[in-house]
């Protein structure tokens, strides 16, 4: 179940977002893709999902191919994702959010649906009560009635992992899921990263805060203008001096902005 990223290049005209970039994400581990701004991480997460192709290069998961094929595609395949900015349904139900997905799994058909039959009540119901236990993973389970756009912030990340979850997913791609988050909401959220990796889910994470990164990850790969410039464990990757660099350089941009 291992994800493996083999010499992806991607450009958009003329603008290199990734070149010839490899690593590969063992199974149970938590792998950080960090980066600067504008490093091509989320340019990597969509290669990986699909979202778009890459212009070379192939990304392979548990043995099978993923480049070439649809988003859907890679969700039945095992792999999900979280998105930077928050993607949920603001006025439905928490517990709509989360079985929202999962609908369009259902195993019974049409006209199961149109006459609402009793395999296809059996299947909602074990579909909610899923979606409870995903809710109670991310400690929403006292909200499931709330509608989404009630919560707050934090929480409302945390709901986006469990509607990623309701697919279960082997590979979990969380992009910034600490992005905006206060000190609370981000010591919740690795305890949620760590709960979901003692479930045997494999994760790999974008991430800018980096106490956060430090702590979570066991392997972490760096991104500079595209291409990976160090890998290695987090006290190998604190102390490697071309990372150093690239963030010394990204704050030097900053101070000059
Ligand atoms: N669809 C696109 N069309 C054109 N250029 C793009 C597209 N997506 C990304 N890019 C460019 O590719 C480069 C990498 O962007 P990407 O969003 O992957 O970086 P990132 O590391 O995720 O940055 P951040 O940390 O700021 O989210 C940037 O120069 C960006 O402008």
């Amino acid at each position: 179940m291992a994800l493996e990223v083999k010499n992806i290049t991607k450009r958009f005209g003329g603008i290199h977002a990734l070149t010839d970039v490899t690593f590969r994400v063992e199974e149970g581990e938590v792998f950080g893709l960090i980066g600067p701004n504008g490093a091509g991480k989320t340019t990597m997460f969509n290669i990986i999902t699909s979202m778009f192709p890459p212009t070379d290069g192939e990304v392979v998961f548990s043995n099978k191919r993923l480049t070439g094929k649809k988003p859907y595609e890679i969700t039945k395949e095992g792999v999900c994702r979280t998105f930077q900015n928050i993607r949920l349904f603001p006025d439905m139900t928490v517990l709509e959010n989360v079985t929202v997905g999962e609908h369009c799994r259902t195993k019974s058909g049409v006209f199961a649906s149109v006459f609402r039959l009793k395999s296809q009540k059996v299947e909602e119901e074990k579909i909610k009560t899923k979606a409870r236990e995903l809710l109670q993973l991310v400690g929403l389970g006292k909200y499931e009635d709330t509608f989404a756009d009630n919560l707050a912030y934090g929480q409302q990340r945390r709901l986006e992992i469990a509607r990623a979850l309701a697919s279960d997913p082997a590979l979990l791609l969380l992009d910034e899921p600490a992005a905006g988050m206060n000190e609370k909401e981000t010591n919740d959220l690795f305890d949620l990263i760590q709960k979901i990796k003692k479930l045997g889910i494999t994760i790999l994470l974008i991430e800018h805060d980096m106490p956060l990164v430090m702590r979570i990850c066991d392997r972490i790969a760096v991104l500079n203008f595209g291409e990976k410039i160090a890998q290695g464990t987090p006290d190998e990757i604190k102390n490697d001096p071309h990372v150093i660099e690239a963030y010394l350089g990204q704050e030097e941009e900053d101070e000059l902005a």
